[in-house]
This record gives C-alpha cells, structure tokens and sequence, in this order.
C-alpha cells in the first residue's frame, strides 16, 4: 500500500463545471468493499488496465482514524465524514487537472494518450460501506458534520464536492463470504486493520446492488476476472467502450 499524494488544487482557470462536456468520458470509480476483500489489489489492476492514476483511499484517512482502527475501535459517521469528503474532492482534483492537460494538448495530434483506452477519470479504493456515504462519494450529499450556513460558504463552488453529473460515479463491489475475508485478513501481516474488526465492518455494510451505477465482482474470482467484469459493466453502464 503505496502512499499517494493527491495532486495539487487545480489551476484557478478552470472550473470544474467544464469538465464533464469538455472532457466527456472521465469518470471516478470507486472500488469498494469491506476490509480485506482486495479493494487495493483489484484498484490497482483496474487503473492500471484503464490508463488511470490510482489513489489509494486508506491513505487520505486522517491519523486519528487510523489510530482508532489501529487500537481496533470501529469508526463512526462523524469520523468518516471528511474522509469521504476528502476523497470525493480528490477525485475532482484529479478530473481538474486531466482538463488542464487535455487543454494543453489539444493542438498536439500525435499525442499517444490520446489513442489510449480509458484514460480520463480516477480509481480510488474506499470501503463505502452505507449508501449515505456513497452518496457523499457521488457528490450529491455534504456530509452532515461539515454542513455550513450559507453565510459561511468560502470555498470556492469548484472545489466543493456537490458536482454529481459534473463527475459521473461508479462502484465496483467486491462481495464475498465472512470465511474467505476471515482468512486473508489473517494471512495479511502489519495492517493496521485487524481480523476482529471484520465483523462490525459487515455488520455497517449495506449492499449497494440495487443501487444505480454499481458493478458486482466476486471476491472468489481471480484479480484478472475481477478486471474484465468491471470493465464490461463499466462500459454497460457509462456508454464508454473500455473493452477494445
Ligand atoms: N482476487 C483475489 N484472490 C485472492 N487473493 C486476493 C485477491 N485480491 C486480493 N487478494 C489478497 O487479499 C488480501 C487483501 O487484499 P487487499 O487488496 O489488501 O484488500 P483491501 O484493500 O480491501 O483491504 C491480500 O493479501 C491480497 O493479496
Ligand atoms: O470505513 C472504515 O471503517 C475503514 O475505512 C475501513 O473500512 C477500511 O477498509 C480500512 O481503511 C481498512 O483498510 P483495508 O480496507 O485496506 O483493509
């Protein structure tokens, strides 16, 4: 688990409201799961085979969040909050500076970038585990504990995670049986996550398989598997063709 600066504040001249019809096609996928279902694992390969950078989410944890998993204390909403802000304003970073570099090419025909599959958007690893979170994710919900009056909005509209059709989301969930996770958690020495936390981190889980945007892969199948079903029910679900 490399660390993964997320990248600057994007350049003030572009707005994040451009993004989706200048740049159509860059999207934030989120791969999710409970601890241990190969969230990083599958991130990684995924990003990799869409041409995209991978962030991943543990690393935006607040210290104090990772103490707390660390001591094995379950997190709450109040502590998860400005982690799931964190990453949903990661992506649109990320989206950001894609704009800014695609700007910056525009005249450049030769540019093998842009002849590559996929390319536009992020892949961020995160357990996700209610639909309120999600939602957060998605952009379409502040978090309750960051909520501000009106007369206290400074930050600037494009920096606030409030753009769902700006940054079209999608899940890739990872679900499987306790045994199984049971297991690899075990086998996975120095993770600040321990095997006991497992069980409150199913009982939190709220599947989202009926919810919109959400492929299931099987925490059973093999990273390449994993790879090729995202990748069809990404193209299903977003109209873009990641399978050629
Ligand atoms: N598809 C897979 N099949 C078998 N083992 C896997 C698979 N994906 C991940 N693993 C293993 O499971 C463990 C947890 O994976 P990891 O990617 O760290 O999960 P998470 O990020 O969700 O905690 C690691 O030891 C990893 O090598
Ligand atoms: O929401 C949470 O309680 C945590 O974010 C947790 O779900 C997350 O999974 C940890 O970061 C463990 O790390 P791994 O997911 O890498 O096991």
């Amino acid at each position: 688990m490399s660390p993964t600066p997320p990248p600057s504040l994007p350049a003030q001249n572009v707005e994040l409201q451009t993004v989706s019809r200048l740049n159509p096609g860059c999207m934030f996928i989120v791969v999710m799961g409970v601890s241990g279902t190969g969230k990083s694992t599958l991130g990684n390969a995924l990003a990799k085979e869409l041409n995209m950078p991978y962030v991943e989410g543990d690393d935006l944890h607040p210290r104090a969040n990772v103490e707390k998993m660390s001591a094995g204390i379950p997190l709450t909403d109040e502590d998860r909050e400005p982690w799931l802000e964190l990453i949903r304003t990661t992506a649109e970073h990320y989206a950001v500076e894609q704009q800014v570099e695609k700007e910056g090419n525009e005249t450049d025909t030769q540019d093998e970038n842009a002849k590559k599959v996929g390319g536009k958007g992020v892949v961020i690893s995160c357990s996700a585990l209610k639909k309120y979170y999600r939602d957060i994710l998605r952009g379409r919900r502040k978090p309750a504990s960051l909520e501000k009056s009106p007369e206290e909005q400074t930050v600037p509209s494009h920096l606030e995670p409030s753009h769902p059709d700006i940054l079209p989301t999608y899940f890739v969930f990872i679900n499987g049986p306790r045994k199984i996770l049971l297991d690899r958690m075990q086998k996975r020495p120095g993770h600040f996550m321990k095997a006991s936390m497992l069980d409150s981190q199913l009982r939190t889980l709220e599947s989202p398989e009926d919810e919109e945007g959400v492929v299931v892969v099987e925490l059973t199948q093999t990273t390449e598997e994993q790879v090729r079903v995202a990748k069809e029910g990404l193209s299903k679900l977003s109209g873009v063709d990641f399978r050629s």
